[in-house]
């Protein structure tokens, strides 16, 4: 039985400020600091040791991942970070305040934007200065990788090349991962490792800063999945999530 932990960054300047973020590179707020510092004193309790993390190239995630690993005392671990577990873009969107969008547009719209899994929120324009062809750590990317938005099914085909390629050999061989990445990025891998519907998974929110431990067979089946924490407190994180696309 292998075991993989997957980890949310903590809260974001942008998400206490409830604005679609997608590939803005925005860092971690003090509570989101806190959180991340929290996740690793968890998964240290439970007695957790890594031997190889991955996680996405936007700084929430580097930053949740190294106050994790500091207060496990294992920073020294290899670190592979991959625009393949960025958050998913979110096109024209980003930067927008989620409240305010829904009541321009209605929550119902806001809710298939955020939800959907094959409905991309409105593009960016190429020469929009947020289109990530402007920035350099995107420079090796070929212009059909580079996203102008991203509905959730477009984040798994570019997610699962990294976790056949790279992530699933790497846990085979029986190096312990943990994967730090995004809400929506993580919604992605689990959706493909518990073979989620698309419709069910418009229901699945991930809370920040929260270990989620999937304990997988020798195929790297999920046997059973569970958040390290309070679990009250998860649930209740995970339910404001949902609400962030209501109107105010
Ligand atoms: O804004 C975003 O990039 C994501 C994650 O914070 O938000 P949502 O939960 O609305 O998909």
């Amino acid at each position: 039985m292998y075991k993989l932990v997957l980890l949310r960054h903590g809260e974001s300047d942008w998400n206490k400020q409830n604005r679609f973020t997608g590939w803005t590179d925005v860092d971690l707020s003090e509570q989101g600091i806190q959180e991340a510092a929290e996740a690793g004193r968890l998964m240290k309790e439970e007695g957790f040791v890594f031997d190889i993390a991955y996680t996405s190239v936007l700084k929430r995630a580097i930053n949740t991942l190294h106050l994790a690993l500091n207060a496990m005392d294992q920073v020294w671990i290899p670190v592979e970070k991959s625009w393949r577990l960025n958050e998913r873009h979110y096109g024209a969107l980003q930067g927008l305040n989620k409240a305010e969008t829904a009541e321009q547009h209605g929550e119902e719209k806001v809710k298939i934007w955020r939800r959907s899994y094959d409905t991309p929120p409105p593009a960016l324009e190429t020469s929009d200065e947020r289109h990530p062809g402007h920035d350099p750590r995107y420079a090796d990317l070929s212009e059909a990788e580079l996203p102008r938005t991203e509905c959730l099914k477009d984040t798994v085909e570019r997610f699962l090349p990294l976790w056949h390629d790279t992530i699933a050999p790497t846990i085979r061989s029986g190096k312990r991962v943990v994967i730090a990445a995004h809400g929506n990025s993580l919604r992605a891998l689990v959706k493909y490792l518990d073979n989620i519907s698309d419709d069910e998974i418009i229901g699945l929110n991930i809370p920040t800063g929260s270990p989620l431990v999937y304990e997988l067979d020798a195929d790297l089946k999920p046997l059973r999945n569970y958040y390290l924490g309070d679990q009250e407190a998860i649930a209740a994180k995970a339910n404001a999530v949902a609400s962030q696309g209501k109107s105010g």
